[in-house]
């Protein structure tokens, strides 16, 4: 898929817009969930720019009717089924209109049958993306041997017919027949890796102007697992809830979570839980207003659930799609209530029993609360596949996104191919080549330049209580917003958020990215204004609270780790042209010597960890947050290894595919775009080491980031850091102190300072060995302090990191932002970046503060 060009882009006229309408059944929360994993990750698609989703809510299926969380009103829900098919053809009509309306280009249902019909009355593509359809729901109320009522037998044909309107069935792990699809070829293989992207899946044909796909090519294609994963560190998610850390610690916790649905019997539960053991209950009307059983802590309505789930040694729900996967994801066992009446839960056990590990709790021992021992042998239980080659990656939802990209782009080629083609081309294999029945369209190689998607997400809700799922699912939408990309669109459109995420947003942003170790003015002149605000503003409002006032530092530390990709993405997008411009391409501090150049001693940093590391040729290392790639190319060059540079800022890699292209070293060298805090699992056992040059302070947390690089290397592989830590010197009740390390945070994008002691206990908690660890900063008779380049020794190359300098700097950027030269906000930066070099000075001066300090850890060989 070719991204879209900066030509394309600048011409706006040449951008198509392209309407993605999801559908989401109310049926169970876990739909929701996936939604908005699938949703969030075609946001960001290399060439998606997006406008954000909009939510819009209808009646669109029948769902089924639940009194409990794990019964079924089998009467009620084929009553309910009954009446919204005497209205089919009235809600049919309502969302043609609304699919004409709104421009739709395709639609995805999550599991909804109608949307099906209404795509292809209006000759739209439609993909089904689930683990199972309502037909299959329907007829599963109808135990063994019962007999189903022709009328209803009719109305659950009628179910499959629209099904079989959709082309395409992206079909979720856990997964059960789908009758719609039954006997469809499935394609191309069960697994689809995320390196490679999804093969053609075409094969239209067309029918009195309407493309649609021939019967014979409609496709079932397996993705891996679909799963939220936590974000917030487990000892913050506890404090959250007012668990006091002296319980949380000294107890195992059962998560109790049934979905959003009623736990009727939840306040006449005894004691049933084990000695040392509390549970927390998920707030939804199932707990609220209810006193809960001793133990118990209640947990928001609103809840992030990975957070919880990542946060419990056990959880105990039914068997649903999002408990499932979360479960597996955060490698938890699960004690479930079983549902007799929901075909589904045999293909979520089966997931279950072979991702990850289960046990059935009959309905009257969890309403008795005899859990005692459940709990007990579940915890006992590894909460993961234990055979590595079955084991299911966890990248669904990107794979899902990428498939839908190609899905649509196999639909357009049709389209462009019948528009563009002249009524007197005859020789249709010209264009057409011929493929088991269905025909497979030969665009040029510049075709999808022209296209751009834009997505436009719509979800409904049905079933449970309609406060509780809006609340939660607007809690949801939210993610995709703050993912969702600023920028105007063709026409012009209102925007929101901001997240560098998308080749063609980051270009929208910097403008052209080309090799260029000056032209700082030209840099910051070329930005685009809108989005250059925003990411000042973006970055600049989560420290407001704090500058006025650090006496709630803690409430406010807890909103930036929850953010702090966001923050630190939004920071490297503002603050990266200066740092090269007055520092030069390695972003770090260094221990200098007398008489050294700043440029030696940087270089000397950076040879250090290639000497520490042991680095040669044979060697895969990891460059965990490379900046725009200073260092990466130091110990290329110095060792031979290979480096890959991990980095979440789009516009830093292309800084640094644009200086490998331009050095040579595109060999020895590759980029994964990624959060440091939740890396691909490809990365897995990959590297023989890795390093880090003053980055990881941008972790929520330490133990975070040191999880994942120990996931990344091999046994006995070598991880090298300097950290920006707190020195034993650091008395945080002394204001002084307080304000300079909040400066230093503010100015460097640190959700919080860690000390020396935390940094080393971190990378023991995850697992690592220390083998060496000292303060570069700690001064001998051969250095000079690392803050005197900041200070104010003058000499000619060091000019602009002077205190003069910076000042001249600041009031040129300024008089250009006056004059509308540059883009708004590059005045705030220059004054911030001003405040950071002062605190930076007064941290090294009062001794409170290293930007150095060197570790080096290894994985352990038995790993
Ligand atoms: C942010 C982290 C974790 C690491 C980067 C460390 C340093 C490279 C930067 C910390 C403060 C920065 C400043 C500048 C360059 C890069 C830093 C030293 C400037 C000198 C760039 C030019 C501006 O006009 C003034 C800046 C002061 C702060």
């Amino acid at each position: 898929m070719s991204p879209a060009t900066p030509n394309n882009l600048k011409n706006k006229e040449n951008l198509k817009s392209f309407v993605f309408c999801y559908y989401v059944s109310g049926h169970g929360f876990g739909h929701a969930t996936r939604v908005v994993q699938v949703a969030s990750e075609i946001l960001a698609l290399p060439r998606a720019i997006s406008n954000g989703a909009k939510y819009r809510h209808a009646l669109i299926d029948a769902g089924v009717k639940q009194p409990l969380a794990y019964t079924v009103d089998r009467d009620q829900t084929i009553h309910d089924l009954q009446a919204f098919m005497f209205r089919r053809k009235e809600m049919l009509d309502r969302e043609t209109n609304w699919l004409r309306e709104v421009k739709a280009d395709i639609v995805l249902s999550d599991a909804p049958f109608l949307p099906c019909a209404a795509a292809a009355a209006i000759g739209i593509p439609s993909s089904i993306v689930s683990n199972f359809t309502f037909d299959a729901v329907y007829s599963g109320l109808y135990q063994d041997g019962e007999k189903i009522d022709t009328s209803i037998k009719k109305l659950i044909n009628q179910v499959i017919t629209d099904y079989k309107k959709s082309e395409l069935l992206v079909r979720l792990p856990g997964y059960i027949p789908i009758p719609s699809f039954a006997g469809t070829q499935l394609y191309p293989e069960p697994k689809i890796s995320t390196v490679q992207s999804p093969k053609k899946l075409n094969g239209f044909s067309t029918k009195n102007g309407i493309k649609t796909l021939k019967k014979v090519n409609r496709r079932v294609i397996d993705v891996p697992l679909v799963v939220r994963k936590c974000k917030t560190p487990r000892e913050i998610v506890l404090d959250n809830l007012g668990i006091p850390s002296n319980v949380y610690k000294t107890h195992k916790i059962l998560l109790v979570s049934f979905g959003g649905q009623n736990i009727e019997s939840i306040d006449r539960w005894g004691s049933l839980m084990p000695e040392g053991w509390i549970a927390i209950a998920c707030g939804s009307q199932g707990v609220e207003g209810k006193v809960l059983p001793k133990c118990f802590y209640k947990c928001p309505v609103d809840a992030y659930i990975p957070d919880l789930t990542n946060a419990a040694d056990v959880v105990m729900g039914k068997l649903g799609y999002g408990t499932c996967s979360e479960c597996i994801g955060h490698a938890k066992p699960f004690i479930y209530v079983p549902r007799p009446q929901f075909i589904e839960e045999k293909g979520l056990k089966r997931l279950m029993e072979t991702q990850g590990s289960c046990i059935e709790m009959p309905k009257e021992d969890f309403e008795s609360g005899k859990w005692k021992n459940y709990i007990l042998r579940a915890y006992n239980m590894p909460g993961k596949c234990q055979d590595s080659s079955k084991r299911l990656t966890h990248d669904g939802g990107e794979i899902a996104a990428k498939i839908l990209e190609q899905f649509l782009d196999d639909h357009l080629a049709m389209v462009k191919i019948e528009t563009t083609r002249s009524p007197q081309v005859t020789n249709v294999t010209d264009l057409f080549v011929g493929s088991n029945g269905g025909i497979i369209p030969t665009p040029s190689s510049n075709f999808y330049t022209e296209h751009t998607i834009h997505v436009f997400l719509f979800a409904i809700y049905l079933s449970g209580s309609p406060l509780t799922f809006f609340q939660r699912l607007f809690a949801l939408l939210s993610n995709i917003f703050v993912m969702a990309t600023a920028i105007e669109t063709n026409n012009n459109n209102a925007i929101d958020g901001h997240v560098t995420d998308g080749h063609d947003l980051i270009k929208k942003h910097h403008g052209e990215i080309i090799y260029e170790s000056n032209g700082f003015v030209a840099k910051i002149h070329r930005k685009d204004s809108q989005l250059n605000r925003r990411a000042v503003n973006t970055y600049t409002d989560l420290w407001k609270e704090d500058r006025k006032d650090l006496s709630n530092k803690d409430e406010t530390i807890k909103k930036r780790r929850e953010q702090a990709q966001t923050m630190t993405n939004a920071f490297y997008d503002i603050v990266t042209d200066f740092y090269e411009y007055g520092w030069g391409e390695s972003f770090h501090f260094a221990r200098t010597y007398k008489g050294d150049t700043f440029e030696q001693s940087i270089k000397r940093h950076e040879q250090f960890l290639a000497l520490k590391l042991g680095l040669n040729e044979k060697h895969r290392t990891l460059d965990v947050g490379c900046g725009v790639g200073g260092p990466l190319r130091e110990i290329i060059r110095l060792s031979g290894a290979h480096v890959t540079g991990l980095n979440n800022n789009g516009y830093q890699i292309e800084r640094c595919k644009a200086y490998a292209k331009k050095l040579g070293l595109e060999s020895k060298t590759d980029y994964v775009k990624g959060d440091f805090t939740d890396m691909t699992r490809e990365l897995d056992g990959k590297f023989d080491s890795a390093y880090a040059m003053e980055a990881c302070v941008h972790s929520p947390k330490l133990e975070i980031v040191y999880g994942e690089v120990f996931r990344t290397l091999k046994p006995g592989g070598l991880f090298c850091t300097f950290e920006w830590v707190t020195t034993p010197k650091y008395d945080e009740n002394n204001p002084e102190h307080k304000k300079i390390i909040f400066d230093i945070e503010q100015g460097n994008s640190i959700p919080s300072l860690s000390s020396h002691t935390q940094a080393l206990e971190a990378a023991k908690k995850v697992g690592f060995e220390v083998l060496e660890h000292q303060d570069h900063a700690i001064l001998e008779d051969s250095n000079e302090p690392w803050y005197n380049t900041l200070k104010g020794t003058i000499s000619l190359s060091g000019f602009r990191m002077t205190r003069v300098g910076r000042w001249l700097t600041h009031k040129f950027v300024a008089s250009l932002e006056f004059l509308h030269l540059v883009a708004p906000g590059s005045t705030d930066v220059a004054s911030f970046l001003n405040k950071t070099a002062d605190a930076l000075v007064l941290g090294g001066e009062r001794e409170i503060f290293t930007p150095m300090m060197y570790i080096l850890l290894r994985k352990p060989k038995e790993t």
